[in-house]
């Protein structure tokens, strides 16, 4: 083939390329009205039916034009997601109008380029306002900001999928008077970051933060006799690097956060677990009103009394009210030995009928009970490939 056939052909592709991103665009539009409807009429945000009928019709589609239904399938998870965590958004902005800000200033741990920053960025970025970084060098830290009215927001990382419940921050939210009103995944990407090109073979010091040193235990051991130097953050760790010229140092960071610094990857997938994704909370000093239209969580936290079976009996009160429990955590409370503090996540907004009936049941019973937030849920999960692909064979 010639240069300029090869040029032909991408002139096509690019014009395809701005084809799709315009009828993106007005998808996109479209749903927005969808939500404008919904909103108006009462109608619930997300209609998963509706959306299984149009990933099948689109696999068989699809497999018209010879496009693998795994593929067709994954795009429309992503544009999926997308409507309804705009349309969520939108139905959220307008239910509290007191949150729209025209400079949303949020605190998160470390600086530029952390996973907590990534995790702002794409949380705000579907909501009205600038962003305002307000970068942080601990969790009580990030409290205190939010505390005392210099951020109007926290980013706080609650767990991980590899190495579980982030147990400092748990312990700062028994302490506080702020609200969940928020909540967000985010893949985390392990990636082994230099300044200088280099082999892993000649890395003697590694620097990260201790979470990213036990989500990537396997690759620690494998690695051998290195220094291992944990850090406050992922940031602080790009930057030890950057700063040093030297081709036996790295930092374990996120890749397009150590670009920022000047840095980049030389092996990624480091962590034990492939799917290795943390969950962040987002948090501020008044609860938000969850309209019911939008599928909403709520987190609560109490102790209970000191008599067998007491957690049982309550977590038997969610049951009796068909309310499903996604995460139950334990914490010692600060200052009484061996007594815990459960922190509980479940399925449901606190304006619902059966979660009033609990949540009056649960502050009977329970020794201290508290609503920490109701939220929308940010997890789509967009019906499964294999049962759609089945369906549409
Ligand atoms: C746009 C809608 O809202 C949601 C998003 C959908 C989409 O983007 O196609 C489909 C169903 C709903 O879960 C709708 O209800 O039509």
């Amino acid at each position: 083939m010639s240069s300029t056939e090869l040029e032909q052909i991408r002139v096509r592709i690019t014009e395809l390329d701005s084809q799709l991103l315009e009828l993106l665009a007005e998808r996109q539009q479209l749903t927005n009205q969808v939500a404008e409807t919904k909103i108006k009429n009462s109608i619930p945000v997300r209609d998963q039916k509706r959306e299984e009928q149009l990933l099948i019709r689109l696999i068989k589609q699809g497999k018209k034009h010879n496009l693998d239904a795994q593929y067709v399938t994954q795009l429309f998870h992503v544009i999926l997601e997308d409507s309804v965590l705009n349309q969520q958004a939108m139905l959220a902005a307008r239910a509290n109008p007191e949150t729209s800000l025209s400079v949303n200033r949020v605190a998160f741990l470390g600086n530029k380029g952390t996973y907590s920053y990534l995790a702002a960025q794409k949380y705000f970025s579907r909501r009205a306002g600038e962003l305002l970084e307000i970068g942080c060098q601990s969790f009580s830290e990030i409290i205190k900001k939010v505390e005392n009215d210099e951020a109007d927001y926290a980013v706080l990382p609650i767990e991980n999928t590899s190495s579980g419940s982030i147990n400092e921050v748990y312990d700062q939210l028994q302490l506080t008077h702020l609200s969940v009103v928020g909540e967000l995944t985010h893949p985390i990407q392990h990636t082994l970051l230099v300044h200088k090109n280099t082999d892993i073979s000649k890395i003697k010091t590694l620097y990260a933060h201790p979470q990213v040193f036990a989500q990537c235990s396997h690759f620690l051991a494998e690695l051998g006799n290195v220094e291992v130097i944990p850090c406050e953050s992922s940031s602080a760790a790009m930057i030890k690097v950057a700063e040093q010229d030297s081709d036996t140092i790295a930092a374990i960071g996120s890749e397009s956060g150590g670009n920022l610094y000047g840095l980049h990857g030389i092996k990624s997938n480091l962590a034990n677990q492939k799917e290795n994704h943390s969950r962040f909370f987002v948090v501020a000093k008044q609860a938000v009103n969850v309209p019911l239209q939008v599928p909403a969580k709520t987190t609560l936290v109490m102790s209970t009394v000191q008599k067998a079976g007491a957690l049982v009996d309550a977590l038997m009160v969610l049951r009796d009210n068909n309310i499903n429990m996604t995460k139950l955590e334990s914490r010692p409370i600060t200052g009484n030995p061996w007594e815990e503090m459960f922190y509980i996540d479940v399925e449901g907004n606190v304006q619902d009928g059966p979660m009033q009936n609990a949540l009056e049941t649960l502050t009977a019973m329970a020794r201290t009970f508290k609503v920490l937030g109701c939220y929308p849920i940010e997890e789509i999960n967009p019906t499964k490939v294999a049962a759609v692909s089945a369906l549409a064979d």
